[in-house]
């Protein structure tokens, strides 16, 4: 099969410097002046990324497909489509569908259904327990060796809170260099929860979500993963604490890695006197002092990743009181803008680290082999495969969930203006996004 070669001119790599960069045959085949020469011979077709910043695709370790089960929300098709509009080429699939996906049969279909799709790569995480019942363990063991090779375990939207489980799947895992992705909630202490607990849960009367909820289940998990000699990735970490937690843990040698969500990143439980359900996720947001943690625990390397917890609901599960309003926000076609806006444009990160957070870092988490596409310096280099996400950080726009590719419109960033647009997402070297637009999928070749 004969492939489009790209050369995308003009851009400026995540090492700040301006370079071509020449995409063939699925591969960066070389970048800077090396590509300007080779392109003639191959007859790249030019994309012109003048301005633009030439990124490694991005790799979301937490998204909600939502399929098989709840299509009124999302599909497979709709979510990834979502996912390539927003930057991202690989995204990790959470289990709590209906069936939930803890065997080998239901995460091979999600795996099957995302090759087919071809609009990025799709990983599916396997529940940790049957049914995310908390009571025994899934088939980790067979889903690994599945054709999805799973790696990544949550129970997801719900804690595995059973100690003896917990250190039981830590334990399992290993042998496959497989790790727990835990929903970090004491289960008692947020009984009908409803926002965080503050001040302002008692002036607006909702039930309250208290910190030491999450705080005290990732202090207990990160010392389980050194007691077993076990990988913990603790997913949306949104309080000042359980960065506090991480950071102690890390100095141990303890093998944990963490994400926030852009939301947590950018957006307080302000919002919440509105009572627009919009606004309500789980975990809750938070204090501006915790966001503030947030974002330095980000920047410095306490939390290694972004991960989105696109959660998309339907209308009727948002457009409805708060106290009966599923929990949770889309995420993915934001992402990149909100991380500008929070980390980028505060001074806190640059493309480079940008490029770490949301690609090269997950993408070492979850064992994928786009790891090698840039330096920690972010230095883009030839490698396998060319995931290229190209952004435009000088644009601003008014958020119109209307306008989204994803099949909910439960943004909370309605109305508000964000800066920087995707423009171009090349998927193993195939276009799937062109100036803005959804383009054609990759068709896998088996
Ligand atoms: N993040 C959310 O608010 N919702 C998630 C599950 C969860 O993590 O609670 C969902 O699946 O909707």
């Amino acid at each position: 099969m004969t492939t489009q070669a790209y050369l995308i001119t003009g851009g400026t790599t995540p090492d700040g410097v301006r370079n071509d960069v020449l995409l063939d045959a699925g591969e960066v085949l070389a970048v800077g002046a090396d590509a300007t020469a080779q392109a003639v011979e191959r007859s790249a077709e030019h994309v012109d990324a003048t301005g633009r910043i030439v990124l490694p695709g991005l790799v979301d370790l937490h998204t909600h497909l939502r399929e098989p089960g709840r299509e009124d929300a999302e599909t497979v098709e709709t979510g990834t489509r979502a996912a390539a509009m927003g930057g991202f080429t690989s995204v990790h699939a959470m289990a709590n569908s209906t069936p939930v996906a803890d065997t080998a049969g239901v995460v091979e279909q999600v795996w099957q259904l995302g090759r087919e799709a071809g609009w990025c790569d799709v990983h599916p995480v396997g529940a940790v327990t049957v049914g995310l019942a908390g009571e025994k363990l899934a088939e980790l063991g067979a889903m690994a060796a599945s054709r999805a090779q799973v790696r990544m375990f949550s129970d997801d939207g719900i804690c595995v809170w059973d100690p003896v489980l917990m250190r039981r799947a830590l334990e399992y895992v290993k042998s496959f260099d497989g790790f727990i992705a835990q929903h970090a909630q004491e289960p008692r202490l947020t009984d009908g929860a409803q926002m965080n607990e503050s001040e302002l849960s008692s002036v607006l009367g909702l039930p309250g979500w208290p910190a030491v909820a999450e705080e005290s289940i990732i202090a207990r998990d990160v010392l389980l993963a050194d007691h077993v000699g076990s990988r913990l990735h603790v997913c949306h970490v949104s309080t000042a604490g359980s960065v506090e937690i991480i950071r102690w843990a890390k100095s141990r040698g303890i093998q944990v890695t963490a994400e926030v969500t852009p939301h947590h990143l950018l957006l307080t439980e302000e919002l919440v006197r509105s009572y627009d359900p919009v606004f309500k996720v789980n975990p809750p947001l938070r204090r501006e002092a915790d966001v503030m943690a947030l974002r330095e625990g980000l920047a410095d390397g306490t939390i290694d990743t972004v991960g989105t917890d696109h959660a998309p609901h339907p209308a009727e599960a948002k457009q409805c009181e708060w106290s009966v309003a599923a929990m949770g926000m889309t995420g993915l076609e934001t992402a990149l803008p909100v991380i500008q806006q929070s980390m980028v444009d505060t001074g806190l990160l640059d493309w480079a680290g940008v490029a770490r957070v949301m690609s090269m870092t997950p993408a070492i988490i979850a064992g994928l082999t786009d790891q090698g596409l840039v330096s920690a310096e972010g230095v883009l280099q030839s490698s396998v495969p060319a995931n290229i996400t190209v952004y435009d950080p000088r644009e601003t726009r008014v958020v119109d969930p209307e306008q989204h590719t994803t099949k909910s419109r439960n943004s909370p960033y309605r109305g508000m203006t964000l800066p920087g647009r995707v423009t171009d997402v090349f998927l193993h070297g195939h276009r799937v996004v062109a100036d803005a637009c959804l383009a054609t999928p990759r068709r896998a070749s088996s």
